[in-house]
């Protein structure tokens, strides 16, 4: 769509907010209200706005979904008018360079953990984690975007069965094992994303990136050579153990298991602030805080403060020196 030009005689078109596979997202503002909106749509008409708009509909009413207020089908398009919302975590880590401080990360990771939790509670996995999908919106809330791939893993009221020989889905840097090797992806792979996406996020990237943005099957083969074999520790450089705790601890969910999201809460709440980040740069961070409210948690969620399941319980050893804390 053209900068300036008119959407369902309604909408003007001010600006591209992003694009990505399966669309491209359009700042506009509503000709009589006035109001500012995000359009996105699906010019190829493959069907993935529709369905994306169709999972949105079903998650409304949560804490941090984006509210949708229409979609539908032009003879060129499939769309979707939703609210607009703020940056995305990539782009707010990009402009303060490059890295975001553990006072930062941890209620990101906090309201990640509800935002997975309450959408799994409809049965629904998102299949495409990473920071790109996670914007600031009001009052500081994060909100998780792009339904274009997810999945439902709740079927009829079933878990959906084992599967493997599946084709790989999502993007190779914040991948699961086993969507690697073509498991179909369940709770788990969410789960083991956002793991993946907690490094990142303090390091501001991983071992296996690659620049190249294709999505191509070398890159996939490579990135799953050195994500399969990297030494956790070595991975989690400069993170806090409970870093390599929660890698563990998705990558050893099963197929049908419900991830125990209290647990992980719990574990990234007890982090530590690490020794040597300067208080300064903390508080320069403020144009990405992110409110580390106890937000309305689905019932599921306020689950008693049980352990985790025993054999889910990872020991770190505590030689490692780069476990650094303030004493
Ligand atoms: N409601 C919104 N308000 C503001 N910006 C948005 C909104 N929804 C999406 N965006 C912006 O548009 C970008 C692309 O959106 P989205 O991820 O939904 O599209 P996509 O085509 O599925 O992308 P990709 O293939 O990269 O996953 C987002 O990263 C974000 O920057």
């Amino acid at each position: 769509m053209q900068e300036n030009s008119l959407f369902l005689n309604q909408y003007l078109i001010e600006s591209l907010l992003g694009s990505g596979g399966f669309g491209s997202v359009y700042k506009a503002t509503h000709l009589t209200t006035q109001l500012s909106y995000a359009i996105k749509v699906d010019k190829k008409r493959k069907g993935n706005v529709k369905q994306e708009s169709a999972f949105l509909y079903e998650l409304q009413g949560g804490e941090g979904i984006v509210k949708v207020y229409e979609a539908g089908e032009t003879e060129e398009f499939t769309y979707m008018i939703m609210e607009l919302l703020g940056p995305s975590l990539s782009k707010i880590q990009k402009q303060q360079g490059g890295k975001f401080s553990l006072d930062t990360v941890i209620p990101i990771l906090i309201q990640s953990l509800y935002r997975l939790q309450y959408i799994h509670s409809f049965g629904v996995v998102h299949r495409d984690l990473k920071p790109q999908q996670f914007l600031v919106g009001p009052n500081n809330n994060l909100y998780l975007v792009d339904y274009g791939l997810a999945r439902k893993f709740i079927v009829q009221g079933t878990h959906i069965p084992y599967q493997s020989n599946c084709s790989r889905a999502g993007n190779s840097t914040y991948a699961s094992l086993n969507n690697h090797i073509g498991i179909h992806q369940t709770r788990r792979d969410d789960i083991e994303s956002l793991a993946y996406m907690a490094v990142s996020l303090m390091n501001g990237r991983l071992p296996w990136q690659q620049s190249s943005r294709i999505n191509s099957s070398v890159k996939w083969n490579n990135v799953y050579k050195i994500k399969s074999t990297i030494n956790l520790y070595e991975l989690c450089q400069n993170c806090p153990s409970e870093f390599v705790m929660f890698i563990q601890y998705a990558r050893a969910l099963d197929f049908h298991e419900e991830p125990d999201y209290e647990y992980l809460r719990r574990l990234i709440k007890g982090i530590q602030p690490l020794e040597g980040v300067p208080e300064p740069m903390k508080k320069s961070e403020s144009a990405a805080k992110v409110t580390n409210s106890s937000e309305t948690a689905p019932e599921s969620a306020k689950s008693p403060d049980e352990p985790p399941k025993s054999k889910k319980q990872v020991v770190i050893p505590k030689s490692k020196s780069y476990m650094i804390r303030r004493k």
